[in-house]
């Protein structure tokens, strides 16, 4: 299977996603042309390191490329103002300059971590991704988005910071727990909810080939998710408007993230799929898709066996006015005003701005959670 290469056109930010098998042992070729210096400071977590660091360091060596490698613990907790701060230090201590890049290895915590860290290291270093679980690959390592989690929310704190080049290996995911997989899915769901119907009924299909890895399936799932998101990245990088649609289920996830604390308890994909579902059985209840359109959708979302309703979730009941509050923190809430991405069908999402605290707040309470 030759790689496929998904470009993301952003003029003098422009770079290409390239996925396939095999892509670590060639890591060292295909970043070398991107280098000033012979050298890159490889950030990666603990579990991914001992799994496939070796690989990667050899890759990096055969091609002359020295390659010091920071490794923090895995895991959300990471993703913060400590983990921020450590890391910053770390790369200092290397005294990496600006012709120096980061190499991102690791799923979406290190990959908005060290992508962060990219974008203020001296004002700004150049960085790779290669994205090493299900979520990252399909996500967060293309269009930019990098961040930090502070305790009154999610992503609060970040940069837009563009890749110079994705190396997405699907091998890599031979080794991935299978509800690390379940989580990543939950964002390639997200893709055929969104945009596009048919990806939606093929993934109906060909779910369980894809969280098994059966590699065609696995292949195609993470290339049209990667379509989708370069597309839509390349029409509104900043998220001044269509942007905010792959967002979709973020608004109720990174509520219920913020209120579990950013553990174990509940993983970021997870949340997206609890938070997917909501907005679709939201919408219904707004008049705004049909109840089919959103038991569907919660019915595709269970099959991979991914949460669906805020009871799944937590054995105690959520807060609505606690999590309506965190919703006011969004990224796309402006002038007190709740901004939500809501459905008319399958496939066709729309950023919904104005939306009434009371009806959220009412809609919670109706599917569970205290007043
Ligand atoms: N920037 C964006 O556009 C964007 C998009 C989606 C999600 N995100 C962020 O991504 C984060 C979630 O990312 P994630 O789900 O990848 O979590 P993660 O980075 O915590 O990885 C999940 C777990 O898998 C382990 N792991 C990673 N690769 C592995 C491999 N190949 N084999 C075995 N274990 C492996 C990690 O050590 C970790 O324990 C959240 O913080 C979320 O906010 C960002
Ligand atoms: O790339 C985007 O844009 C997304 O919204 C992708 C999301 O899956 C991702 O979780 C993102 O970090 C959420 O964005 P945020 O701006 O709400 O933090
Ligand atoms: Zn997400």
């Amino acid at each position: 299977m030759s790689p496929r290469i998904v470009a993301v056109g952003l003029g003098d930010r422009s770079y290409e996603v390239v996925i396939g098998r095999g892509l670590l042992d060639e890591a060292g070729a295909r970043i070398a042309p991107f280098l000033k210096n012979r050298r890159v400071a490889v950030v990666s977590d603990e579990t991914v390191w001992a799994l496939h660091g070796a690989r990667l360091t050899a890759s990096l060596e055969a091609a002359g490329i020295a390659c010091p490698a920071i490794v923090v613990p895995p895991g959300e907790q990471t993703k913060s103002f400590e983990g921020l701060a450590d890391l910053s230090d770390r790369l200092l201590a290397l005294e990496l300059d600006r012709g120096d890049l980061i190499v991102a290895f690791g799923g979406g915590v290190v990959g908005d971590l060290a992508g962060f860290a990219a974008a203020i290291y001296k004002r700004g270093i150049d960085f790779v991704q290669i994205p090493t679980t299900l979520l990252a690959q399909v996500d967060s390592s293309v269009g930019g988005k990098t961040a930090i989690d502070t305790p009154r929310g999610k992503n609060l704190v970040g940069a837009f910071h563009q890749p110079r080049l994705v190396l997405a290996d699907l091998d890599v995911l031979s080794t991935l727990t299978d509800r690390d997989m379940r989580a990543g899915y939950a964002e390639v769901i997200k893709y055929g909810l969104l945009g596009d119907f048919s990806f939606f009924e093929w993934l109906e299909a060909n779910a369980a080939s894809v969280l098994a890895r059966e590699p065609q399936a696995l292949s195609h799932a993470v290339a049209r998710s990667v379509e989708m998101k370069s597309q839509i990245v390349i029409e509104d990088e900043k998220e001044a408007g269509r942007r905010a649609l792959l967002n979709l289920g973020h608004t109720f996830g990174h509520a219920l993230e913020a209120e579990t604390g950013y553990g174990d308890a509940l993983l970021h994909g997870e949340a997206v799929a609890a938070g997917s579902a909501i907005a679709f059985r939201f919408s219904a209840a707004q008049g705004l898709c049909s109840a089919q359109d959103a038991v569907r959708a919660e019915a595709a979302i269970a099959a991979a066996g991914l949460p669906t309703r805020m009871d799944a979730v937590a054995s105690t009941a959520f807060s609505a006015q606690a999590l309506v509050r965190h919703m006011g923190q969004d990224k796309k809430a402006q002038g007190g005003k709740l901004t939500f991405i809501l459905a008319r069908a399958l496939g066709d999402a729309f950023v919904a701005k104005d939306v009434s605290a009371q009806a959220v707040h009412d809609f919670l309470v109706s599917e569970g959670a205290k007043p």
